[in-house]
């Protein structure tokens, strides 16, 4: 990101340089005589508007102008920069949770609307703990960032994929029924076994499906896939578990 565009230092700075600037094209104009210059053409032309002063002061709100476009232009970017930071995850660059709670916000009053359904699902990374005991944090990352990149290769356009915290993970499928989204639960828990995750590591994950029901609220829809993520957890890993499809818990 650029330093900070209204800091009193860089402000200090510009506008001092600006002013030598100023000065620097003064003190040109005395070195080539051009004031004296001017008043010869002056003379010659006694209906023009134009003098020193004029002059003058047209270098220094030309000066001005660029500064505040500058400054201007500098704050776009930061403004940019910081709604990125504010919806995106540092380490998979997917949505964040905060962007998941307006997706689910919004599609449940689209399908409030339209009366078509949609799905959640909630994926968790099965032992993920045990990744970064036994390799370290760094690599957990990796592996966070490269199954962020699984997820995306599988999802489509319109869902938004999120991390939900920690090794837990959200898609957002608007105007998908149950079948659709486990489908999509099942291709993502296929894909990831057949990724390599550096170094050599088996990477696989639990995932919950819900779909919007009446009455449903955000909260209740993601509560119910999780209760969904859990059965698939208690069933051994590895598994997808839609809302009717419950599987025995392993003894
Ligand atoms: N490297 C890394 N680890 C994280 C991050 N966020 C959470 N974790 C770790 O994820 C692990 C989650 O552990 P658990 O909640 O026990 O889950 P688990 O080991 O995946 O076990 P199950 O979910 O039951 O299969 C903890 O060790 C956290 O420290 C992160 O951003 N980076």
């Amino acid at each position: 990101m650029n330093p900070w565009p209204f800091s009193a230092r860089r402000i200090r700075k510009e506008l001092t340089l600006i002013l030598l600037l100023n000065l620097g094209c003064y003190l040109l104009f005395i070195h080539w005589d051009l004031f004296e210059k001017l008043d010869v053409w002056l003379h010659q032309h006694p209906a023009s508007q134009l003098d020193e002063v004029l002059l003058l002061s047209f270098t220094l709100a030309l000066s001005m102008t660029w500064f505040a476009i500058r400054r201007l232009r500098e704050a776009r970017q930061l403004l940019k920069a910081l709604r990125r930071q504010a919806e995106r995850d540092d380490i998979t660059g997917l949505a964040n949770r905060r962007r998941a709670n307006q997706a689910l916000q919004r599609e449940t009053e689209r399908s409030c609307r339209s009366g078509r359904r949609y799905s959640v699902l909630l994926i968790d990374l099965d032992h993920f703990k045990h990744i970064n005991d036994s390799h370290g944090h760094l690599v957990g990352d990796r592996v966070l960032q490269r199954f962020g990149q699984v997820l995306r290769q599988r999802a489509r356009q319109l869902d938004t994929i999120a991390r939900w915290g920690g090794e837990e993970f959200i898609i957002v499928c608007p105007e998908t029924e149950q079948d659709g989204a486990l489908a999509l639960a099942e291709s993502i828990s296929q894909l990831l076994r057949e990724t390599d995750f550096d170094p050599a590591l088996r990477v696989t994950a639990s995932i919950g499906v819900a779909t919007l029901a009446d009455d449903d609220t955000p909260d209740s829809l993601v509560h119910r896939a999780d209760i969904c993520l859990y059965a698939a957890k208690q069933a051994g890993r590895d598994q997808v578990v839609g809302e009717n499809h419950f599987p025995a818990a392993q003894p």
